[in-house]
């Protein structure tokens, strides 16, 4: 490579030289055309204070989490002509009242890592409570996931946006009848997506009070989020006991520690609301009663 660059006609080159301490390096910029070098620039470079926020915050904020409905629908709006399904997501999402207001019953999150028993908890406290169950995305959405899960994660993470939106307009209404249990919501959302896009341990996630984890302030915000932990070895066994096909998140999921357990720190560093977090490890009928009493404290039902 180094012989292609000399061959070429004209080239740059940097020359370094350190101050006896190592704290100060001058760097020259050399100019190479034809056989004549001359010195065209001359820089100091010192060691800067750590940055303020990590480099990959950057690749976060309104490219994978999105904060406003308008910011994620934009980002359909532009993959109208590649992708003709965005144009039924955005007819769903034109339909939705923007800044939808919460009725006068409670409204209560469930969220977790797959196989946590999510499904088994809201479909109990729906019955107990007489309540409307509803997740996001929104049932209407299904038909396209599997397209947009496909997609790079601007454009992906941007439907499962679209879709809080889309499901905070029948919580809205919904709200106003009974109460509602929602499975999965905005912290699912913003909680894979930073964990997907953060590499490294989990030292490599944005400080907890990183901007974020804030909620989207035009998003319905619910009364109560309940993030189910439950132990690694109890969650492999549940995984095991279901055997239904894994989704390539899900396998990556089991296959990757890591990541799962940057998932469940992003969920627990979203703030306004925070998760309340149980152990989901134990019996369903014990899962159930903790999370009764925790609504009956939080939401005066
Ligand atoms: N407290 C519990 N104790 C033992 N098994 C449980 C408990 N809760 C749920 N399960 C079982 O674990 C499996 C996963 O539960 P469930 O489907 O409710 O999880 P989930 O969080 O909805 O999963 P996913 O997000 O992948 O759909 C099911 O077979 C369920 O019967
Ligand atoms: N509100 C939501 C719900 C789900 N997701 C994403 C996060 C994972 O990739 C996947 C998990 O969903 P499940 O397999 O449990 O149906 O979907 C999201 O981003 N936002």
């Amino acid at each position: 490579m180094l012989k292609d660059l000399v061959k070429s006609e004209e080239f740059h080159l940097c020359t370094y030289v350190s101050s006896e301490d190592g704290k100060l390096w001058q760097q020259c910029v050399w100019s190479q055309r034809g056989k004549e070098c001359t010195e065209v620039a001359k820089h100091y470079i010192t060691v800067a204070a750590k940055p303020e926020y990590h480099p990959t915050l950057l690749n976060i904020i309104n490219t994978v989490v999105y904060y406003s409905f308008e910011d994620a629908y934009r980002v359909l709006q532009e993959c109208k002509e590649c992708i003709p399904e965005s144009k039924e997501v955005l007819e769903l999402a034109d339909q939705c009242m923007k800044n939808s207001t919460k009725g006068r019953f409670p409204v209560i999150v469930i969220e977790g890592l797959d196989a946590t028993g999510k499904t088994t908890l809201t479909q109990s406290l729906q019955e107990i409570l007489r309540g409307a169950l509803l997740r996001s995305p929104p049932g209407c959405l299904s038909q396209w996931r599997a397209r947009f899960d496909a997609e790079p994660p601007l454009i992906r993470r941007a439907f499962y946006a679209l879709g809080n939106y889309i499901s905070a307009c029948d919580i809205a209404r919904e709200s106003a009848k009974s109460p509602v249990i929602v499975d999965r919501y905005w912290h699912s959302t913003a909680a894979y997506a930073i964990a997907t896009e953060v590499g490294g341990t989990l030292e490599s996630l944005p400080s907890s009070h990183s901007e974020v984890y804030r909620w989207p302030r035009d998003l319905l915000t619910p009364d109560l989020v309940v993030l189910l932990t439950v132990r690694p070895e109890e969650r492999a066994r549940r995984l095991l006991a279901r055997g239904v096909e894994k989704t390539r998140e899900e396998a990556e999921l089991e296959a990757n520690n890591l990541f799962r357990q940057k998932v469940e720190e992003a969920y627990r560093r979203i703030q306004d609301p925070a998760c309340v977090v149980i152990d989901a490890s134990p019996s369903k009928e014990e899962v159930l009663s903790e999370v009764l009493l925790l609504i009956q404290k939080h939401c005066n039902l």
